[in-house]
């Protein structure tokens, strides 16, 4: 007869965790520059029927004890103080002093966002540290520019930082990966001097591009050396560069460093089609750096990060949320509230452009060789 099912469905342990709930993306929405894009990212992977495949678990706010692990108390106490102020305007020169102005508004409810999306990076940590699954994914996090002491590049709180420190009561070797446009510096510095997180950033590397750090030579401090990698990129890298150029200098890192645990920062705002206007990446490329990462059978943490054309943003996550789960999604978009945005052809491919590609083969080998001379360095 039919064996009794002994598959404990309450504690079956599910390889994929999905931090999620309707407060966090209702706070998330209201980010001025992603306006929404919380919402979009959530109904397309809840159109494509993917939170079936995975764990839902609840965020929380992080703790005022959890944040002063990496940030300053005067900065926080700052930012507690003037986002329920009304009149933040008396606070100006304090919150230039904090990095809080054009490209980091101050804006109601600041803290609580900022809690809220860092909370939930720690909570999908927790779930790694817990072994009750093998990827944890916040798409509300991935803010690598917030310093210990100032707000950056629409970044507030470093969740990126507090989520590698919470792996670090149990991981000994913590591996940073940031695809995203810009140079992961926040998430750098905080670990630049340690041999324990190795940070390996691909991003634009451009005189006036934002934050002008992340050359080759930017190779960490101290005991650090050499665990700090920086991948300097020029305008209109595609896939075929990109991709293949990522899994070979990660390959190495993975033979020499060894890493425990993987952090993956998979910011869109590399895709094409992005008004950043820089990369000519698709979200497939992106999609086979992560794959590449996720074969390695190691807790990943994945997190989200820039993309500011929204619907290509979604459309990427939601592909690489289906990827994490192993599962195939259809290329039409299905029926949901934001149907309308993925217009005229309602695919869920983005396409490349034809933007010029200033990445000379010549260039990228001698870049991969810089990077491969340093990480070879590493005992
Ligand atoms: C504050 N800056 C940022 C904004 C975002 C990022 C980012 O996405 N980092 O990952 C970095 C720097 S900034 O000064 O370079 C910009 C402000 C507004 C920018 C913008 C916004 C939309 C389209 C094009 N550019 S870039
Ligand atoms: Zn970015």
């Amino acid at each position: 007869e039919k064996l009794p099912n002994i598959v404990d469905k309450k504690n079956k342990s599910q390889k994929v965790v999905y931090v999620y709930s309707k407060e966090l993306i209702q706070i998330c929405d209201q980010m001025q520059k992603i306006p929404c894009r919380a919402s979009m990212v959530h109904s397309l992977i809840e159109a494509y029927g993917l939170t079936r495949y995975m764990r839902v678990v609840e965020p929380r706010e992080a703790t005022e004890r959890e944040v002063l692990a990496f940030h300053d108390l005067d900065y926080i106490e700052f930012i507690k103080k003037i986002s329920n102020h009304d009149d933040s305007e008396k606070f100006e020169d304090e919150a230039t002093h904090y990095g809080l102005s054009y490209d980091c508004p101050l804006q109601q409810g600041l803290y609580k966002y900022a809690t809220m999306s860092s909370g939930a990076t720690i909570v999908a940590a927790e779930c790694l540290l817990q072994e009750t699954c093998k990827v944890a994914i916040n798409w509300c996090g991935g803010w690598h520019h917030a310093a210990k002491d100032h707000a950056s590049g629409f970044c507030y709180i470093n969740d990126i930082v507090l989520g590698i420190l919470k792996l670090k009561e149990k991981y000994d070797r913590i591996l940073y990966v940031d695809l995203d446009l810009h140079h992961g510096d926040g998430v750098e510095d905080a670990f630049s001097a340690t041999s324990k997180v190795m940070t390996v950033s691909f991003h634009k590397y451009l005189t006036g591009f934002f934050p002008g750090t992340g050359s080759l030579e930017d190779i960490g401090i101290g005991k650090g050396q050499y665990y700090t990698v920086n991948v300097p990129l020029l305008d209109g890298i595609k896939d075929t560069e990109f991709t293949p150029l990522v899994c070979r200098i990660l390959n190495k890192v993975k033979e020499t460093f060894r890493p425990e645990v993987v952090v993956c920062q998979c910011g869109a705002d590399g895709l094409a089609g992005d008004p950043m206007e820089s990369f000519n990446l698709t979200h497939k490329g992106l999609g086979k750096c992560l794959y590449f990462l996720l074969q390695w059978n190691l807790p990943t943490l994945v997190l989200g990060g820039g993309g500011y054309n929204l619907s290509n943003t979604a459309r990427c996550w939601a592909f690489l949320t289906a990827l994490a789960t192993g599962k195939q999604i259809p290329t039409e978009i299905p029926d949901h509230e934001y149907f309308i945005e993925y217009g005229p052809d309602y695919e869920l491919e983005v396409y490349p452009g034809n933007r010029k590609n200033h990445n000379t083969a010549h260039y990228l080998r001698q870049v991969y060789g810089a990077v491969l001379n340093n990480i070879s360095k590493i005992c």
